[in-house]
């Protein structure tokens, strides 16, 4: 990485050292992106690389058992790796809540929220961070995020959690536990996977992870990145956005990309490199990316259902019953998780640390 100029260094020391985060820096008035933050243009989301008329699949899954549902899940995991659900059960006043309970800890005052920055936090179940990696981005993304791991065990510190938004954090995943099973048990039942047993539940959904992601609104949102292009390393990512819009997923044709319509309820479901390794390529975990609001603060509620950190995943036995070479060696999920946040948000690039 090229050292940066000193005004890049003094709004870095701002920014994540002082625990500001953008959005201090935001609250400051800025009307410029600075140069901390600006892409070089190839790294860009230029308009004429935005499908204006394609969109992902909207699966209505009222009825989880019937074979067409379950069809268009494995279908959409396949081909595109991002479909949006409705009708999934989880109700209206919990998602807005988890949404409203993401502004209220973002419009805290400075020394509230920074009393969960990261190295300050009083637990490590619960950080607040800015970007995704700063020591090795070049330019920063546009965003904060209040992490949460969510385990059973983690929930113990459930006390030490911001009280602006712990309830409806944990009501948020509750609710929507079932989905994530039925999701789960419709995707491994298309990879021949009669029942998920205990330990199988653990490697498929035994760390949950869920974030308030905030990006505040930007001057000028075309510079900069909310966050780049990469693929989750779940096995399934549960996301719930507001109506802002400014998720784009990769589509095939070369360096385009659709944008995902927000719909008022639906929750937009992708499969993560976790799944894709596991189904040794039978479903696919797209590459996405955000982009910030120039107007309005952008909230999401992402929930990474990972596996446990020691648990070990490769290819399924189903999969290869039937001589099929396994394209993944056996990862230890904690090995892979460090590997990720080692380096800048990189495409798929994450996936060749299990690729034989
Ligand atoms: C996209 O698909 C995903 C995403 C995710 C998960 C998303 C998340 O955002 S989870 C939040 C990050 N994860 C955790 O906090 C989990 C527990 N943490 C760890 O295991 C480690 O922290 C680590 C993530 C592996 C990184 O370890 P390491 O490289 O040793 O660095 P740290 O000790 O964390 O930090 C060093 C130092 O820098 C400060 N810092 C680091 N990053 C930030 C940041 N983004 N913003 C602000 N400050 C940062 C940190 O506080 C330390 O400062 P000190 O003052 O203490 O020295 C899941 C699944 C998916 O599919
Ligand atoms: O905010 C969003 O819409 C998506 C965020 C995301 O892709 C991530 O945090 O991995
Ligand atoms: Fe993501």
């Amino acid at each position: 990485m090229a050292p940066r100029n000193p005004n890049s260094e003094k709004i870095l020391d701002f920014v994540v050292n002082k625990g500001n985060g953008i959005k201090g820096l935001v609250d400051t008035g800025i009307e410029t992106v600075p140069d901390l933050y600006i892409l070089p243009i190839e790294e860009r989301l230029l308009p004429n690389n935005i499908l204006p008329y394609d969109s992902i699949p909207v699966i209505d899954v009222s009825n989880w058992d019937d074979p067409k549902v379950k069809e268009s899940i494995c279908g959409a995991a396949g081909k595109w790796g991002f479909f949006q659900i409705i009708n999934h059960g989880v109700p209206l006043h919990v998602l807005d809540a988890v949404k409203e309970a993401a502004y209220r800890f973002f419009g805290l005052p400075y020394e509230e929220r920074n009393k969960y920055w990261a190295g300050n936090s009083p637990t490590d179940t619960v950080t607040l961070k800015t970007s995704f990696v700063p020591q090795a981005e070049a330019a920063l993304e546009w965003k904060d995020y209040l992490s949460f791991r969510c385990s059973p065990r983690d929930l113990e510190s459930f006390p030490l959690w911001p009280p602006v938004c712990r309830d409806e954090v944990v009501e948020y995943m509750e609710s929507a536990k079932s989905v994530i099973r039925k999701l789960l048990e419709v995707l491994l039942e298309g990879l021949k996977v009669k029942q998920i047993d205990k330990a199988r539940e653990y490697t498929l959904m035994g760390s949950p992870i869920v974030n308030l992601m905030y990006y505040p609104h930007c001057p000028n949102p075309d510079f900069t990145a909310g966050v780049r292009p990469h693929s989750d390393i779940s096995t399934l990512t549960v996301l719930l956005q507001d109506d802002n819009g400014g998720l784009y997923v990769r589509a095939t044709e070369n360096d385009s990309w659709i944008h995902v319509l927000p719909i008022n309820g639906a929750l937009v479901i992708n499969i993560g490199d976790i799944l894709q390794i596991m189904s040794n390529d039978r479903y696919k975990s797209i590459e996405h990316r955000v982009v910030a609001n120039r107007s309005k603060d952008r909230v999401s509620v992402p929930i990474f259902v990972n596996p446990g950190p020691d648990a070990v995943f490769g290819p399924l036995p189903e999969v290869l019953e039937s001589g099929e070479q396994p394209l993944y060696k056996e990862v230890v999920f904690s090995d892979y998780f460090k590997y990720f946040f080692s380096k800048k948000h990189d495409g798929k690039k994450s996936m060749d640390f299990a690729r034989i």
